[in-house]
């Protein structure tokens, strides 16, 4: 299997072949007592781009572990492009931006990518993995003197040297600022159009909605929601009302009918309910309640019901 002919991406973007990009089938993995991995299925089509979301140690790295031969599973099989991980990773097929390490502050941006090229046997062009990491312009710039972001995107330049078919980044945006997410991820997804498959951990709900095709929400090391942000959305039931209400009481909001969350900001309400038109009617007729609103869940919501202690799927 591990010598099957192979056409990725970059190189050869219009040529894809059958196999999946990733084809993990049953994986776990322990840490002592911890199962950290629990049974995860996942198939991931070339071309996908898609986000591992979850609480802290809902199991987001150990999978990536997994999927780029970190770690082994204790049980269950992973395949990336039809191979192993380390047999893909060895013929460049997948390459990985993780949060730390791999720079020397001593170098200049240029001399990094270059460094790291000179080990492979055929890698792209230094100019042009700066240039579609958004840093050619500071190729003369020490990496002691660049901002995160800016490393994050060095890391990245570094990552498309083999041309990868598969990139797997681990929280890529830490840290960042908006406007350094923002233009981190444009990077990525104007790279990722010409078919690269693209799977990333993160931490933010919006990322996750923004740039990911795909979300896997992960909670104590299994799947419990596999889906478009739509779709994950739907998954969690119920409207929710926004109103400003003055001087209210918020134990009597939460007794009425249907009502399942009360979040207040000042005089702001969001209340969550099963049945939005009796909450509008009520806090309109028995309360001093204005500026309605009345909205579908948000990922945010969705996450939070999905992954919260108690939901047992
Ligand atoms: N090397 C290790 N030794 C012991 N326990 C570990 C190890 N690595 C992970 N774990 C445990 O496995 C579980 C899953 O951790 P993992 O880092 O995969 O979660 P995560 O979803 O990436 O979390 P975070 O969002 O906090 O990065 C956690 O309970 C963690 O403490």
């Amino acid at each position: 299997m591990d010598n099957a002919p192979l056409t990725i991406s970059g190189r050869a973007a219009v040529e894809t072949g059958p196999l999946l990009a990733v084809d993990a089938r049953g994986i776990t993995k322990r840490f002592g007592r911890v199962a950290a991995v629990a049974g995860v299925d996942l198939q991931i089509a070339r071309g996908e781009i898609v986000a591992f979301l979850g609480p802290n140690g809902a199991g987001k790295s150990t999978t990536i572990d997994m999927l780029l031969g970190l770690a082994k599973p204790d049980s269950g099989s992973v395949s990336v492009f039809g191979r192993s991980p380390r047999a893909a990773i060895a013929q460049g097929f997948v390459s990985a931006v993780l949060q730390t390490g791999g720079l020397l502050n001593d170098l200049t941006v240029r001399e990094t990518v270059e460094l790291t090229a000179s080990v492979f046997a055929d890698a792209r062009p230094v100019d042009e993995v700066l240039e579609r990491a958004g840093i050619r312009e500071i190729g003369d710039r020490m990496v002691g003197k660049c901002s995160g972001g800016q490393q994050q995107r060095l890391r990245f330049a570094m990552a498309l040297l083999s041309d990868p078919g598969l990139l797997i980044l681990d929280e890529p945006t830490t840290g960042m600022d908006v406007e350094g997410r923002r233009d981190f991820w444009s990077a990525i997804r104007a790279d990722a159009a010409r078919g690269r498959t693209v799977v990333f951990a993160t931490h933010y709900l919006d990322e996750a909605d923004a740039y990911a095709d795909r979300i896997v929400l992960l909670r104590q090391g299994r799947i419990v929601a596999d889906g478009t942000a739509a779709e994950i959305r739907n998954l969690a039931s119920g409207r929710v009302v926004h109103a400003t209400i003055p001087d209210a009481d918020p134990v009597a909001l939460a007794a009425i009918p249907g009502v399942e969350r009360v979040e207040a900001r000042g005089e702001r309400f969001a209340i969550t309910t099963q049945d939005s038109d009796t909450l509008a009617r009520t806090l309109l007729t028995t309360t001093t309640a204005r500026d309605l609103e009345i909205t579908g869940q948000n990922l945010e919501n969705a996450f939070l019901a999905l992954t919260s202690e108690g939901q047992d799927r």
